[in-house]
């Protein structure tokens, strides 16, 4: 076992090679949790780890909130005897949570976030307030703390009063920040995950309520990947699966792809030759989201397994076992073309293209690499180039490990959806006639869909608690992400 920067300790995940690591007990990262899986293990087993640090100071700092035994009506709202007081201060109104909790607003936040009708467009959701004639000294006249929420109301000259639900302001607290949503979880998987793969029916996913679509795609979002069993094995019921997630987008491969080893466009994809594990369209400037596969036949041959290698997990193992190797993939930018076809030649903006490991505030939210897609590396500093290629050797040596790669055997029936921003695939080389069938989904579209799936299955505890705040189109005016 080892600690980690982070003060992490991560455990190996079955046998591993020369950079093997000790068997350790299990880690966890804000969010994220690790298969348990050891040489012995006969499952997989995912260990519940408790909240994740940032979870549990957020609580922490509600703790602090009105006490808990107070009664909440179906607003969410907090018992008359006990509602967070309110007062102006010179710049600020001052919400005080309890008397260890306070939350400071500036007056021109809160006139400019005003959702009322005339603020808010109630169905399209955006900002009707001209931010711009605000006046920058603008002070409420009068403040409330209605059972609800807070109550502002503002200069006689345009009497205006603005609302803002208790826990929406609690949510959005900037002064201090007192909570704010944990990261998804998501489970990091070796080799062992083959014991477990996320899979979901072809069934539920084409079922009318969308409920196996949201099973689906939050399986996505946890692994990184998911299978889909008993899907008709024809392209035309996988782009119908397809296009349950969202509009397809196309590229310069067409829009549904329905492709073999026949050079039909210009990439290896479409030879028999061997692809190392590899996420699609580094060369865009937003490479696409997901990517869904489904082998039709495969006839008169053998090979083209298929190879998926979770790169958050690799990219946490690099972490811990090479920090300044890991440092570079997250800093030096890597470019790329698509230049296979006669009539395209992409490369991204910028033309130096993106890191290998792209993080934002500090979190790990993209791996990016495709070696054979490399384009020539013409911006590296003169003293970095050999560091550089000793870290990609160390990064493609725990890409190609037993302990990484999970190796599968499509075969016509079972599809299987990837989150390209996260998990790189590949395949074996093959003989024999190859089909295989499937379509990207723009990483927006899939956010979205995801988005509105939670909205429905698994709405925030502020929009269930404003329900009635909702207006038309049945969205809520307070949801978290608007
Ligand atoms: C999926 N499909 C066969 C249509 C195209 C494959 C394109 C592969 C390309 N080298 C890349 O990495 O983006
Ligand atoms: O043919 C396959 O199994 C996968 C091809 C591939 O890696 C791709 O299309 O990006």
């Amino acid at each position: 076992m080892w600690r980690s920067t982070a003060g992490l300790r991560l455990s190996a995940v079955g046998k591993r090679s020369a950079t093997s690591i000790s068997q350790g007990s299990l880690a966890r990262r804000t969010g994220t949790r690790y298969l348990r899986g050891i040489s012995t293990a006969t499952t997989a087993e995912v260990v519940r780890s408790p909240a994740s640090s940032r979870q549990a100071s957020g609580a922490a700092a509600l703790k602090s909130a009105p006490p808990e035994h107070h009664e909440q009506n179906e607003h969410n709202a907090i018992a008359p005897n006990s509602l967070p007081s309110s007062r102006i201060d010179e710049r600020k109104v001052i919400v005080g949570w309890d008397t260890h909790t306070w939350s400071r607003y500036h007056h021109i936040w809160l006139r400019d976030h005003c959702r009322c009708p005339q603020c808010f467009h109630p169905v399209t959701k955006q900002r009707l307030v001209n931010t711009f004639e605000i006046p920058s000294d603008v002070r409420p006249v009068a403040v409330e703390s209605k059972p609800d929420g807070l109550e502002v109301t503002w200069p006689s000259v345009q009497p205006h009063t603005s609302f803002y639900p208790w826990s929406w302001l609690r949510q959005n607290s900037y002064d201090p920040p007192l909570s704010r949503p944990s990261a998804p979880e998501k489970i990091l998987w070796g080799s062992k995950i083959l014991q477990d793969p996320p899979t979901v029916t072809y069934e539920e996913v084409m079922a009318e309520d969308e409920r196996g679509v949201f099973k689906w795609l939050s399986r996505v979002d946890k692994f990184g990947f998911c299978f889909i069993s008993g899907v008709p094995p024809t392209p035309e019921a996988t782009e119908e699966l397809s296009r349950r997630i969202g509009f397809i987008r196309e590229t310069q491969y067409g829009t549904f792809w329905d492709f073999t080893s026949d050079l039909a466009k210009g990439d290896t994809a479409y030879t028999t030759l061997a692809l190392g594990a590899h996420t699609d369209t580094t060369y865009f400037t937003d490479p696409c989201g997901l990517q869904l596969f489904h082998l039709l036949e495969h006839t008169g041959g053998s090979g083209g397994a298929t190879l998926l290698v979770d790169g958050f997990y690799v990219a946490s193992i690099l972490k811990e076992l090479h920090p300044t190797a890991y440092e570079l993939l997250a800093s030096v930018r890597v470019p790329s073309h698509a230049a296979g076809e006669p009539n395209a030649l992409y490369t991204p903006t910028p033309r130096a293209g993106y890191p290998v490991l792209r993080h934002l505030d500090g979190e790990l939210t993209q791996v990016r690499w495709n070696n054979d897609d490399r384009s020539v590396m013409n911006h590296l500093e003169a003293s970095v180039v050999e560091e550089w290629y000793d870290a990609v050797r160390k990064w493609h040596k725990l890409l190609t490990s037993a302990d990484s790669e999970y190796w599968i055997q499509l075969s016509p029936g079972t599809a299987v959806v990837v989150d390209n921003h996260r998990v790189l695939h590949g395949r074996s080389a093959f003989t024999g006639k190859r089909r295989m069938c499937g379509a990207y989904i723009g990483v927006d579209e899939y956010r979205s869909k995801l988005a509105v799936l939670n909205e429905k299955f698994a709405p925030d505890t502020v929009v269930q608690g404003t329900s009635t705040c909702a207006s038309e189109n049945g969205r809520n005016i307070w949801h978290p992400l608007l």
